[in-house]
């Protein structure tokens, strides 16, 4: 994205969300956006995703620039060329693990084909071999949000946006799928960009962008846990 800014509201009481944001995901990087509550992590988020439309500057994904897409071909862009996983998994609860899987394809129609090879991969590497033909309620929260991390991944998006995809997850859980969102990163070359408040969960990626007050303020490559704890703290201190 080049130059976006973001208000949300008007008048006296607009608040500037997003001030000439720049930044670029390379493919097949891992990247995590941290600040301070209400530095922006949300918009930022919404606006790379098309979730939300940029009041300037524009956001481009592969070679498509966002800013000229009708809202029909925006959802359709979202929905086949993007993953998305959140806290809260929204996984469908009548469908068994891999109807959610498969989902995104279904609902492109004939646009789209699964590809039963890259789910038995995805199957495969999300450790749900055996859990396949259960129902969110009889999975774990860890088992959950791997569905959701395939779901995601099925299309073989150009990105995946991750909200606090550990937010609802036990430390051992949480950590087991950042553990496996960095190796689908660095096995399959996908892109994904994390939004977290969690200096650890920050650490598995490659870089991250430091927003405050709606601009990034600095980027810190291969973080360790320590030096993000530290920087945040300064930031918040
Ligand atoms: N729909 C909205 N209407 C008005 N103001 C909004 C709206 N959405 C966000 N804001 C404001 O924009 C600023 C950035 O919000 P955003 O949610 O992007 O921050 P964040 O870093 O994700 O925050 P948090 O860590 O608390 O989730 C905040 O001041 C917020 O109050």
């Amino acid at each position: 994205m080049t130059g976006v800014t973001k208000t949300h509201g008007s008048g006296r009481n607009a608040v500037t969300a997003l001030d000439d944001v720049s930044a670029e995901l390379p493919r097949g990087s891992f990247t995590a956006v941290m600040g301070p509550s209400g530095s922006g992590k949300s918009t930022f988020l919404h606006c790379a995703s098309g979730l939300q439309r940029p009041d300037r500057g524009t956001v481009e994904i592969g070679d498509r620039d966002l800013g000229g897409l009708s809202e029909t071909a925006l959802t359709e862009l979202r929905r086949e060329r993007i993953g998305f996983v959140f806290q809260g998994f929204n996984l469908l609860p009548a469908l068994t693990a891999e109807q959610n899987i498969t989902l995104p394809v279904r609902l492109a129609g004939r646009r789209l084909r699964l590809d039963k090879q890259w789910l038995e991969q995805l199957v495969d590497s999300t450790g749900l071999s055996e859990r396949r033909r259960h129902r969110p309620g009889e999975l774990s929260g860890g088992q959950q949000q791997r569905v959701a991390i395939a779901r995601a991944l099925i299309t073989r998006p150009e990105v995946v946006f991750a909200d606090e995809p550990t937010g609802a997850l036990d430390t051992t859980t949480g950590r087991a799928v950042l553990e496996l969102l960095r190796r689908l990163v660095h096995e399959t070359g996908q892109t994904v960009l994390m939004v977290t408040h969690d200096p650890v969960a920050a650490s598995y990626a490659d870089a991250v962008l430091l927003l405050v007050d709606g601009r990034i303020i600095e980027v810190l490559h291969s973080p360790t846990a320590e030096a993000v704890a530290g920087r945040m703290t300064r930031l918040e201190g």
